[in-house]
């Protein structure tokens, strides 16, 4: 077989298992970011027999994830939806017709009402903040994608997508490997000692949930469409076209709705953590942020999608946070479709494909002092091309023909999240029986979401008053 050239530089492999070791690491995106430093910001791998690539630089992720995103925008067809092909695509024409940037407004009041009950969750019981976010995350995307109003914490619905994205991203992507089974078929002939074997039974535990989860929300918004007394929601409103409805178009849509949810739920978590995370850290940025806030806004009403263009310092403040943060290091992999060459090196088909988005959101020269919590470096103008280059939503939500459809909905729903929470809660170290503040500890055992094991913090009312408001802008809900 003829090669255009040699394969991209990368670790040395051992005989048949290849790089299976090195990527069982905890925290992956820091080998790879190791790796990225020695060997290039294009690096390959193997796992028996499976090459993996990295992407640890603005250009190589533009080149190849964006502008050849015709062939690289396939995906494994476990780790996220589908592959790119016809039925990717009517997915996406699906997503982006609910979650277009002109019908995120319709959404505004739910936003406000989830966001509005979320804090009430935090100042109740403060330190389940996870437990809340995965409420209103979850909430927030069943009430939109179904029209569903879940019930406290316990909900039925909350329950089952939980288990599934747990199976998912824990139990499979870090039992020895990082990524589920199909995405190796050849570990399916593994002897059970070698690593990453544990996958298939908890793959097809896994496929046996996913069915139930996918189901029975739908059929909820079907029988309750039958009823006639129903809240609109991206199902019935795709559902009430009656000419579309075929069982191909049904199929597509109980499975987008449910790969929306999956991804919306540990992405927010990890935004949210990370947002606490920072403001414990960092009192002199939650005192500005709160200072924006009060001038702008006043202390009287809460903060609503109006009063965003007058709170730029809140905006930096998000976008460090998600530059901070790296809710998706490795983003999610692509497979690339046809064999390639690029720089000279030949990238083969049915490669995955990494953006390491860790590696350029660290970049010293991008981003001088990176490790640090600097909200002030949005706020320098610089010319558009820099801004584009430095602005953290180029990369974390991934990339070219599978960038997340979701965006939209976050850019408002996470903004709100936090500019409410500024207004409304300060946060703070916890404090030991002496009084004596507790840094907080920190470590990271997802293997795809950079989420940080719950932390020690205080959160609380910033005031009576502030519930006060609080309480009216409930009253004051339709
Ligand atoms: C802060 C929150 C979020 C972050 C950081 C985030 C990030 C990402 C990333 C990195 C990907 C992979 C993109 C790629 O493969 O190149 C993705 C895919 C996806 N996201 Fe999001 N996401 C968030 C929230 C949401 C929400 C709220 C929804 C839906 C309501 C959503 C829906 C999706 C879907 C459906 C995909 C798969 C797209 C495809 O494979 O074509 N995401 N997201």
């Amino acid at each position: 077989k003829t090669q255009a050239g040699a394969l991209p530089p990368g670790p040395t492999p051992v005989p048949i298992l290849g790089n299976v070791r090195d990527l069982t690491a905890k925290e992956l995106w820091l080998t790879a970011t190791k790796w990225a430093k020695e060997f290039g910001d294009v690096v390959h791998v193997h796992v028996v027999g499976q090459g993996l690539v990295f992407l640890s630089s603005p250009e190589a992720t533009m080149d190849l994830l964006d502008k050849k995103g015709s062939i690289y925008g396939d995906k494994p067809s476990l780790v996220a939806f589908t592959r790119y092909g016809e039925s990717s695509r009517r997915q996406r024409k699906l997503i982006n017709q609910a979650f277009g940037i002109q019908v995120i407004p319709s959404y505004h009041p739910l936003i406000e009402a989830e966001t509005h009950s979320f804090i009430r969750s935090l100042v109740a019981d403060p330190s389940n903040y996870i437990d809340h976010t995965r409420r209103y995350a979850g909430g927030l995307t069943l009430s939109v994608i179904y029209g569903y109003e879940a019930v406290g914490n316990n909900d039925k619905f909350l329950n089952l997508g939980e288990e599934c994205v747990d199976i998912l991203s824990n139990r499979i992507a870090s039992g020895g490997g990082i990524w589920p089974v199909d995405i190796f078929p050849s570990l399916k002939g593994l002897p059970t000692w070698a690593p990453g074997s544990g996958f298939l039974l908890k793959a097809a535990q896994w496929k046996a949930k996913m069915e139930e989860f996918v189901d029975h929300p739908y059929n909820f918004v079907k029988a309750s469409m039958k009823t006639g007394s129903y809240v609109p929601s991206f199902c019935s409103v795709l559902l009430e076209d009656k000419e579309k409805c075929n069982t191909q178009f049904e199929f597509d849509l109980k499975w987008t709705a449910n790969s929306m949810y999956s991804a919306s739920m540990d992405t927010t978590i990890t935004v949210f953590c990370h947002f606490l995370l920072a403001m414990v850290l960092h009192p002199e940025v939650l005192a500005k942020a709160q200072k924006e806030i009060d001038t702008v806004v006043g202390r009287d009403r809460l903060p609503t999608f109006s009063d965003r263009a007058s709170l730029p310092f809140v905006e930096a403040l998000l976008s460090e946070t998600y530059r901070w943060g790296v809710p998706v290091p490795l983003s999610l992999p692509h497979r690339l479709m046809e064999d390639d060459v690029y720089r000279g090196m030949f990238i083969p088909k049915g490669s995955l494909i990494f953006g390491n988005v860790w590696a350029i959101t660290r970049d010293e020269t991008l981003f001088p002092n990176a490790s640090a919590f600097l909200p002030e470096r949005y706020l320098e103008k610089v010319d558009p091309a820099l801004a584009k280059k430095r602005d953290p939503r180029t990369y974390v939500f991934g990339f070219g023909r599978r960038r997340c459809p979701g965006v939209n909905l976050v850019e408002s729903s996470v903004w709100l999240l936090i500019t409410a929470v500024l207004a409304t809660l300060d946060i703070s170290k916890a404090k030991d029986d002496f009084g004596n503040p507790i840094e907080p500890k920190i470590d990271f055992n997802n293997s795809v979401f950079r989420i940080p094991d719950k932390f020690q913090c205080d959160i609380r009312p910033r005031s009576e008053h502030a519930l006060k408001v609080l309480r009216e802008a409930d009253a004051a809900r339709p």
